[in-house]
């Protein structure tokens, strides 16, 4: 469980921003953050690491405290259980891929952890490759599976998606799927992409201004309550249970049985109401 509240005046180019937010985050939660720019996603992130320090507040993980405004103090950032992937990954370019992953390993830590994430992450055949040799999206998922190696108690991802085209990034967003579901660390995500937070995350937290402003899944928060969505996708599959496989811009998404029949190749309209998904032909 990671709990905590956080207050800074932040400085903006607007003058002063009261930035006050507070969430209790379940372990093995996938969370994003969305909102506007300059609304503090990044903010959040950086106070949960240890990388900007809150007026007041605290940070409570797993019943330790990181942070405790109260007594001002700072767990330090080599001492917080964290893996961080930023939009520009900071990678060794001295060392080959495998040794990447490996340098957040303790000396007599098991380097069974680097052949799973290799495999994991599709980096088995590059794992001798030099750093700079590589795609910008082959460098994106080495920076992920070196910040999973050491298997933080907290991950923390910076739009780590948005350096890279939109092939490269469903098949990101694929691997970031795989390692949830293998590792279950608990993830907070800053994405502008509303498909890839529908794909990725179990929460979405709604920034403005520097406050949580609503809290709630991501079909409720972006499909609700809407005659049309503004999320379009293409029938890939009907499935015998009667869900169906739409892909949206970024990525594939298994949707329950619509009302009406669809079919392979149908346009379709993708909108929700509380938790109950809509499919509309268009
Ligand atoms: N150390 C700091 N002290 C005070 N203000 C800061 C500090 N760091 C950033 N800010 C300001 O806080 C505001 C929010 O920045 P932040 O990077 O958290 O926004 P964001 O929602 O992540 O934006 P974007 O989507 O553009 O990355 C900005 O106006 C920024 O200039």
């Amino acid at each position: 469980m990671i709990d905590f509240a956080l207050q800074k005046t932040l400085h903006t180019a607007e003058g002063e921003m009261p930035f006050d937010v507070s969430a209790h985050i379940r372990k093995g939660q996938f969370v994003s953050l969305y909102g506007v720019s300059g609304a503090g996603k990044t903010s959040v992130l950086r106070m949960l690491a240890g990388l900007m320090k809150p007026d007041h507040g605290y940070v409570r993980v797993d019943g330790q405290l990181w942070y405790n405004g109260v007594e001002n103090y700072q767990l330090p950032i080599q001492q917080r259980s964290i893996g961080f992937v930023f939009q520009d990954y900071a990678l060794f370019p001295n060392m080959n891929v495998q040794e990447n992953i490996a340098f957040a390993l303790r000396r007599n830590e098991s380097r069974e952890i680097v052949e799973e994430l290799l495999e994991l992450t599709g980096l088995k055949n590059l794992a001798n490759r030099k750093i700079q040799t590589l795609s910008g999206g082959q460098q994106q998922r080495v920076a992920l599976a070196r910040a999973i190696a050491k298997k933080p108690v907290l991950l923390l991802l910076d739009e780590p998606l948005s350096a890279v085209d939109s092939g490269m990034r469903a098949q990101l967003q694929e691997t970031l799927l795989q390692v949830h579901k293998r590792f279950r660390l608990t993830t907070i995500l800053v994405s502008h992409n509303a498909d890839e937070i529908i794909r990725l995350s179990d929460v979405v937290i709604y920034l403005e201004g520097g406050k949580f402003r609503q809290q709630t899944t991501p079909a409720a928060f972006f499909l609700s309550g809407r005659e049309t969505s503004g999320i379009t996708g293409k029938v890939v599959s009907t499935e015998a249970d009667g869900s169906v496989l739409v892909q949206v811009e970024g990525g594939m998404l298994r949707l329950p049985s619509p009302g009406e029949t669809l079919f392979v190749n149908d346009k379709v309209d993708v909108s929700c109401n509380v938790n109950t998904y809509h499919l509309k032909r268009l």
